[in-house]
C-alpha cells in the first residue's frame, strides 16, 4: 500500500538540519526537476549602518510560484529590486536567467498614453501593438485598449499592468504586492487570473506579499524573510484552486503567522 506523503512540508531554515519535518514532497515521481531561473548566494544589502539583507540564499526554479512574506521593513522589496536588476548596491552572487518583468503595487501606467500604448511601450516584437492587444484580451481588457489610465478602476489598472509584464513573455515575473490595494472581491478575481496566466505562460514567479492567505492559496513555496535571511520555507503541494479552510492550510496559516511574530491568542 502506498504511504501518503505530506502535502505541506515546513522547514525553519536557520535550524535546517533539525527543523525539517520531512523532506519528501508528495509528487516525488515528478520527472526531471527544472533548472533554477534564479540562484542567489550570500546576498547582502546595507543602507548606511543597517544591514537589511544579510546573506540571503534563494533558488527559484523555472515555472515555480514562490511567495515571499516578511514583516514590514524586513527587506522584501529590496530583494525583489535586486532580482529585477534595479539595485547596483547589493553584494553577493545573483544569477537570473532569461527575461524579467515586474509588476508593482501601484500599476505605474504612463498617464498620457492610452492603455494599448502603455502595454506596447518598449516592446521588442514584430508587431508590438498586435502583441499588446492580444495580452490585453488575455487579461479581459480588450475593449478598453483605447482608454486612458486614469479612467480605469484599480483592478483594471492592475490587469493592464499584468498584461504589460506578460506580453514580454518573461522567464521570471516579479510581483511586489500587486494586489494589496484591491478590494477583496477584485482580489479573488485577479488571483484566479494570475493562476490562469501562470498556467498558460509558465514563468517563475516571486510574489512579495503581506497576506499569508494569498501566499498559501497561490504559491508552491512560501518563504519568510526575517533578520536579513530566508528564515523559513513551507512547500505547499496542494492542487489549485485551494480553499482557505482546508485543514492543512489552517495549520500552515498558524505556523506562518507565528513565524511572522503575530500572536494568535485571543483571536477566533
Ligand atoms: N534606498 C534606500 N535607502 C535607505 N534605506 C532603504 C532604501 N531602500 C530600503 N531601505 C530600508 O530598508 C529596509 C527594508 O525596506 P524594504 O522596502 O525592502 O522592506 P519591505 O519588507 O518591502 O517592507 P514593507 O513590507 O513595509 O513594504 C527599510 O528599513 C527601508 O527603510
Amino acid at each position: 500500500m502506498a504511504t501518503e506523503l505530506p502535502v505541506i512540508v515546513t522547514s525553519d531554515l536557520e535550524t535546517a538540519t533539525s527543523g525539517s519535518e520531512t523532506a519528501t514532497p508528495r509528487d516525488s515521481s515528478r520527472a526531471a526537476i527544472p533548472e533554477p531561473t534564479v540562484r542567489v548566494n550570500g546576498l547582502t544589502r546595507t543602507f548606511g549602518e543597517r544591514r537589511v539583507l544579510d546573506g540571503v540564499d534563494l533558488e527559484i526554479r523555472r515555472g515555480e510560484f514562490v511567495a515571499l512574506l516578511g514583516r514590514s521593513g524586513s527587506g522584501k522589496s529590496t530583494l525583489l529590486r535586486v532580482l529585477a536588476g534595479l539595485d547596483p548596491g547589493a553584494k553577493g552572487e545573483v544569477e537570473v536567467e532569461g527575461t524579467v518583468a515586474v509588476a508593482f503595487q501601484e500599476p505605474r501606467l504612463v498617464p498620457w498614453k492610452r492603455i494599448l500604448a502603455n502595454v506596447a511601450l518598449g516592446l521588442q516584437a514584430p508587431d508590438p501593438r498586435a502583441a499588446a492587444l492580444a495580452a490585453l484580451e488575455e487579461v479581459g481588457l480588450g475593449e478598453l485598449h483605447g482608454a486612458w489610465p486614469l479612467t480605469l478602476s484599480g483592478g483594471e489598472a492592475q490587469r493592464a499592468s499584468l498584461a504589460r509584464a506578460l506580453v514580454r513573455e518573461p522567464d521570471l515575473l516579479l510581483l511586489d504586492e500587486p494586489f494589496s490595494a484591491l478590494d477583496a472581491l477584485t482580489r479573488i478575481t485577479i488571483h484566479r487570473l494570475v493562476l490562469d496566466l501562470w498556467g498558460r505562460h509558465g514563468p517563475g514567479i516571486l510574489l512579495v506579499t503581506h497576506d499569508v492567505d494569498e501566499a498559501m492559496l497561490l504559491a508552491d513555496r512560501v518563504l519568510v524573510l526575517d533578520r536579513g535571511v530566508i528564515a523559513h520555507e513551507s512547500r505547499v503541494d496542494l492542487p489549485r484552486p485551494r480553499h482557505r479552510d482546508h485543514r492543512d492550510l489552517i495549520a500552515l496559516r498558524s505556523t506562518l503567522l507565528t513565524r511572522l511574530g503575530v500572536t494568535l491568542e485571543g483571536t477566533t
